[in-house]
């Protein structure tokens, strides 16, 4: 018996037998062209290149059980080349085998003797995530210089200033003053780029050699704030005349005023003068502040040197007030930058970019409404018009093409590697600057930050606790009255859920002290308090201050002041709600152990959410960082009557209010 067996091989023909019949009965009649055949099946290219199809080939093999299938035969029969000499059967040799079906199918080509087989289909090489996120990296983030987060400096009281920092004299002493010994790794390696040792690098215009622009992405609480304020102050305090030289963006009022302290702070007896505008004041006030009362002038006026701002009421400043001019700016800071560059603020940072650049000559006569002397004639581009100048070719140095002096400062624990939004900031040479552990390599390095695996603080210790979601204000009691958790920010998904939240506290703190009065070891109630975007800015200033001042153990707060904020003592933040993504677990989470100090972080997770927070902190590489801990029902039994006590009393007052 005979046996028709394909070969593992692609057959490129969708169509049946019946075209290759057809393709043979053509190939007969006409006169042999000049092609190339297949070899193997695979498509060789003909001499007038063309490709042309591979066919099945069969195999025939003496077991065939099924002789009638041999689709080459019944082709063969019907074709011309059937009554060729080797096609008839009268004419065979003795020894040839005697059944058409014993027959080789017959082509025009007689086939090759050993045929190459086709691979067989496998799945495709996908690339590893890391390589993918590699691919387009931006060239100055692909060469980003990686720095040791241990990497100090210590500040000599030296009275002749550093040379190496390029700090003065009088700011070393001022440092010395506010207890600042020696630089962080930010601070060390920054201040050399920013306060270069030639002189003229430092000049407050530098229209021929303007600056590179600088990003920086380092761990919460690494000192990014004075990495900036420092050679600000350092380079401003040269000027003569007040114009407004730096301005420093920030996503939050409370950020405002906090930077503000450390810019009065540094910049203490220099003379300069530094504004914030929050809108937290009237527009009118603000612009009392910011601006002389002088008629329009081309250059602008100044009342300050440093203006810190969030960007809504720059635009708004930038749009409606009078002098206000954003053209001698030497630094523009954008500090927390992926935060302020996810949102577009009325489309701030085009509009602040724009008022720094200097306009055309054109530019600058459509604005004043002026009639321009140049012709606008459609054949040259606007940017060559310039050479349609009459009269002798004499080049001016009003003619030379200046740059800006700004030089843009950005910052951020979790600097963005979304190229649409670093095109939008038109960087300027831009260098990279990445604060991380030193045992990984620079690729490793770069890759992190394009895969959004955020560094952070060393001395940071992290927990996390999988409980049912009725359970949750127990186990966040269970933290602050058994494992003594205090000095605590702690974090909820809302304003809403952070009033609550507190008013639950505050009675679950009056039942305890109520049901152990004449206990031996009664403790004094944890004094808590809300925090949220629904309070006034003077409460929220107040209570902070009052945090500050410890006056207060807990602050149960929105994600407002997850970040910038910086307050000293706080030794512990608990995530009571869990973070949306690692950005916001990052910033939370660094509220404490900053500036070396350590801190615990906890993060409550309800049972249905375990896993994509898992997947989360697994895809961020931080898994390993965290450890899980087990709160026993026998451990809360003895906060649960307190506990249930003020469940009842917080129903009551919603149902009171409602
Ligand atoms: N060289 C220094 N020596 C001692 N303390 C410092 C030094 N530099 C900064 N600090 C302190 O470290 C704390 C954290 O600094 P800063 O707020 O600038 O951190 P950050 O990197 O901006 O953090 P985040 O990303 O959370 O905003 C501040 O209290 C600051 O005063």
């Amino acid at each position: 018996m005979l046996d028709l067996e394909e070969e593992p091989e692609i057959d490129l023909d969708a169509d049946d037998g019946n075209a290759e019949a057809e393709h043979e009965k053509t190939a007969a009649k006409q006169p042999r062209k000049k092609k190339q055949h297949r070899k193997g099946g695979t498509l060789i290219p003909a001499e007038d290149g063309d490709f042309e199809r591979p066919r099945k080939r069969h195999k025939l093999r003496s077991s065939d059980p099924s002789p009638g299938r041999s689709r080459s035969t019944i082709a063969d029969s019907s074709s011309p080349v059937s009554s060729s000499p080797v096609s008839s059967s009268s004419e065979l040799p003795a020894d040839e085998p005697q059944s058409l079906l014993d027959l080789q199918p017959l082509s025009p080509t007689p086939p090759p003797s050993s045929l190459h087989r086709f691979p067989l289909p496998s799945r495709p090489h996908a690339p590893e995530k890391a390589e993918l996120a590699s691919q387009g990296l931006d060239r100055a983030l692909a060469s980003a210089q990686l720095v040791d987060p241990l990497l100090s400096t210590p500040l000599s009281p030296d009275e002749g200033g550093d040379n190496f920092t390029g700090l003065s004299a009088k700011t070393l002493r001022r440092l010395r003053d506010l207890g600042i010994v020696e630089l962080f790794a930010v601070q060390t390696t920054l201040l050399p780029l920013l306060l270069p040792s030639e002189r003229h690098k430092r000049s407050l215009y530098l229209p021929y050699d303007p600056p590179s622009d600088i990003c920086v992405s380092a761990p919460t609480g690494s000192g990014k704030t004075l990495a900036y304020v420092l050679p600000i102050v350092e380079i401003l305090c040269t000027r003569a005349v007040v114009r407004l030289r730096a301005l420093v963006v920030l996503p939050t009022r409370d950020l405002v005023i906090q930077v503000r302290e450390t810019f009065e702070a540094i910049a203490k007896g220099r003379g300069l003068k530094i504004a914030s505008v929050t809108g937290q004041h009237s527009f009118s006030h603000e612009q009392s502040q910011l601006v002389e009362k002088t008629p329009s002038l081309q250059g602008g006026s100044s009342k300050v040197d440093i203006l810190i701002c969030t960007p809504g009421r720059l635009m708004d400043h930038l749009n409606g007030t009078p002098n206000f001019s954003l053209q001698h700016l030497r630094f523009l800071v954008i500090d927390e930058a992926d935060r302020l560059l996810a949102q577009s603020f009325q489309g701030w940072l085009t509009q602040v970019l724009l008022a720094t650049r200097p306009p055309s000559h054109l530019e600058a006569g459509a604005a004043h409404g002026e009639e321009t002397l140049i012709p606008y004639p459609n054949t040259l581009s606007p940017a060559f018009l310039h050479l349609l100048r009459g009269g002798p070719a004499v080049q001016t140095d009003l003619d030379e093409k200046r740059e800006s002096s700004c030089q843009k400062l950005l910052f951020s624990a979790t600097l963005m590697n979304d190229p649409g939004r670093i095109a939008a900031l038109e960087l300027r040479n831009p260098r990279y600057m990445v604060v991380q552990s030193s045992n990984e390599s620079q690729e490793s390095g770069v890759l992190d930050i394009v895969m959004e695996k955020f560094s952070m603080p060393t001395t940071l210790k992290e927990h996390m606790i999988v409980c049912d979601s009725s359970q949750k204000p127990l186990v966040l009691f269970h933290l602050v009255h058994s494992i003594g958790i205090t000095n605590a920010l702690v974090f909820t998904k809302s304003a809403e859920s952070t009033l609550r939240l507190a008013r639950l506290f505050e009675f679950f703190e009056t039942a305890r002290s109520t049901g152990q009065k004449n206990a031996t070891q009664y403790k004094k109630p944890v004094v808590v308090q809300d925090y949220s975007s629904d309070l006034s800015p003077s409460e929220r200033k107040l209570i902070l201050s009052k945090f500050r001042a410890q006056e207060i153990d807990m602050l149960i707060c929105s994600d407002l002041i997850s970040r910038g904020i910086d307050i000293e003592h706080v030794t512990h933040v608990v995530n009571y709600d869990a973070p949306v993504d690692m950005r916001k677990y990052v910033h939370r989470v660094g509220r404490t152990a900053r500036a070396g100090r350590i801190g615990d972080a906890w993060t409550l997770i309800e049972e249905q959410e375990a896993r994509y927070f898992k997947g989360m902190i697994k895809a961020a590489g931080h898994g390993p960082a965290i450890s899980r801990l087990r709160v026993t029902e026998r451990q809360l039994a003895p906060l649960a009557p307190f506990y249930h006590v003020a469940l009842a009393q917080l129903k009551g007052t919603y149902t009171r209010t409602s």
